[in-house]
């Protein structure tokens, strides 16, 4: 008998392919052109229609990873319609694609694995990385961006491997969703130089490379392989750089951040969004930038990317350069951190304190704390970047009150379960005088009959704005000027006249928000000499560049 060759038919490429896929708002007609007929049911939903049923199927999720899941696997069928549902539902959702559930996706990534979206650069085989970002069949001038992360120091939650390719997918659809970049000209990379978690290196399930992260020689050739290749290949992409761990993302943005197009998130997007809230801040406590006095816990890329931020703005604001950085307080795990110690980065040097200076400051074996710390400075701005959950406690924020009127208080850690204290306690603490932005979404906060919005000083609420607007002017680099613009744009568009009000635009008016974020970068790329592409309005050049999810001419939309 003749063997049957009988076989399900394979999906027809328009149904497999998500960047054409429209599923049922196909019309009849699309559906007899691209040999559909008969493969879908006969009804024809319009994009808001297919958008209502996926977010019904989506809340019917059982757990915010299970969202997560979901949501990745619509990617996976139909962008468009992925794209509409995020955008529409931002408020809802960027806590779900992004920060706080991105964490949890990322540690779970080996076992919730479904299919594979990114590409994988392996220090295993450096050859192949043009070969692996040729499999895109995407031009040189078909990239506006690609996010990168070795994921050495992902969020607050450490060092993931190959996991860490959701925190590129999940920037990436944050950038789409706030700002319009287009998401058929972007990409997201894994560089997975091993991992230094024993609990991955022993799961059978882990999916990335089994070995300890490479260091040294062969991490730098490899980084710099990365940077050569991809701005070779794609030389308009902007290049992100995120969650590298503290020695890492700091040399990579020094030795390279004047030759290549490279951007790292967590120092300068970070430093940027927490400048914008500060300077919310300052209007509101009344204490002018170049007095403020800054304490810093957790004083490692983002820490310290705020400190530079924050002392600039100081000196901008009259102070001399000495006077800011004496003006700023580092705190890491050896304590409040002194010139004598000689486990010191060199990025924390320059704020290091002499010891003469708190020679009579209580230490306990040597470390002076933070509680300590905050009662002799007296600190106007207490900054968290530790993941130390909790640090924040009643008694450093008693301190604080007692210190200064409005006292700025910002624990940024992420995810949650990393946070240096939750906004109800430092507000019932603070007796409701405290200024605070988080990195995490909270609900506001009611405290004697005033409703407190607190500030979401995520670099989300800042970098897409930021990209956009140096894709849209092609500038060459990233430069200090273009990320101040971008602050001072975002502070701009608070409004801040109500007691309770929030230091931050809130994610309800993002794409607004990163809109006019966008077009004031662009002038001061411009501005500064830097931008290849100068429109006559940049507030017009950007708006036009916003990609909407919408199906276009042909389709039921
Ligand atoms: N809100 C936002 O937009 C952002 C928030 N972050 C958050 O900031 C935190 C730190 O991130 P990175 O700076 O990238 O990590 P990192 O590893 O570079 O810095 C963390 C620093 O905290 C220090 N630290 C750890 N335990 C400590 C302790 N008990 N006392 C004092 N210091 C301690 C570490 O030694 C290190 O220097 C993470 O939770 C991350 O999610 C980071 C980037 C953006
Ligand atoms: C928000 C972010 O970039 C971080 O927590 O690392
Ligand atoms: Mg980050």
């Amino acid at each position: 008998m003749a063997k049957s060759t009988a076989r399900t038919p394979a999906t027809p490429g328009a149904l497999a392919d998500p960047t054409l896929n429209h599923g049922v708002a196909f019309t009849r007609p699309e559906r007899d052109e691209l040999g559909l007929t008969g493969r879908l049911p006969s009804g024809v939903l319009t994009l808001e229609q297919q958008a209502q049923r996926s977010y019904q199927q989506l809340q019917a999720q059982g757990s915010d990873l299970a969202k997560n899941v979901y949501l990745e696997q619509l990617h996976d069928r139909n962008e468009t319609l992925y794209f509409k549902v995020l955008t529409d539902n931002l408020v809802d959702l960027l806590p779900i694609v992004y920060d706080p559930t991105v964490g949890e996706a990322i540690e779970k990534y080996s076992h919730e694995y479904r299919r594979p979206r990114g590409v994988f650069l392996s220090i295993d085989d450096p050859d192949g990385m043009e070969k692996a970002l040729a499999t895109l069949q995407l031009g040189p001038e078909d990239v506006d961006l690609i996010v990168c992360t070795d994921a050495e120091e992902i969020l607050g939650i450490g060092d993931w491997g190959v996991g860490g390719i959701q925190i590129s997918v999940g920037k990436l659809a944050v950038y789409t969703a706030a700002a319009g970049i287009d998401p058929r000209r972007v990409i997201g990379v894994s560089l997975d130089v091993g991992t230094d978690r024993e609990s991955l290196l022993k799961d059978p399930l882990y999916l990335g490379n089994r070995h300890a992260r490479a260091r040294g020689a062969d991490y730098d050739a490899f980084i710099e392989k990365y940077l050569r290749t991809a701005s070779s290949m794609f030389p308009g992409a902007l290049l992100h750089f995120e969650d590298f761990g503290p020695s890492n993302a700091r040399r990579i943005l020094e030795t390279y951040g004047r030759s290549y197009r490279i951007f790292n998130d967590d120092m300068q997007g970070t430093g940027a969004i927490t400048l914008a809230a500060a300077l919310s801040a300052v209007k509101v406590g009344g204490v002018r930038m170049r007095d403020q006095k800054l304490v810093v816990f957790g004083a490692g890329t983002a820490g310290v990317g705020i400190a530079d931020q924050l002392r600039d703005a100081m000196i901008r604001d009259g102070a001399s350069p000495e006077q800011a950085t004496a003006q700023v307080w580092l705190i890491d795990k050896q304590g409040l951190l002194t010139r004598d110690m000689t486990d010191l980065r060199d990025f924390q040097r320059p704020y290091a304190r002499d010891r003469s200076e708190v020679a009579d400051w209580a230490a306990e074996g040597g470390a002076i704390s933070l509680p300590e710390t905050v009662r002799r400075v007296g600190p106007t701005i207490l900054l968290g970047t530790s993941t130390v959950h909790g640090a924040f406690t009643r008694e450093v924020v008693e301190a604080m009150a007692a210190a200064t009127e409005r006292p700025i208080v910002f624990p940024l850690s992420n995810p949650t379960s990393r946070i240096e204290a939750m906004p109800d306690d430092i507000i019932a603490w603070s007796k409701g005088k405290a200024l605070i932005a988080t990195g995490i979404p909270v609900p506001p906060v009611e405290h004697e009959g005033v409703t407190y919005r607190i500030a979401q000083a995520n670099n989300a609420l800042l970098y897409p704005g930021l990209g956009l607007g140096t894709i849209v002017s092609g500038a060459s680099t990233v430069t200090a000027d273009m990320l101040l613009a971008a602050a001072e744009a975002v502070a701009d568009q608070v409004d801040l006249t109500q007691p309770g009000a929030s230091l931050l635009p809130p994610v309800e008016n993002l794409r607004e928000s990163s809109a006019a974020t966008a077009a004031a970068v662009l002038e001061a790329a411009v501005r500064e000499g830097v931008a290849t592409s100068k429109p006559a309005d940049p507030a017009q050049a950007v708006r036009q560049a916003m990609w909407e999810p919408a199906y276009g001419d042909g389709a039921a939309s």
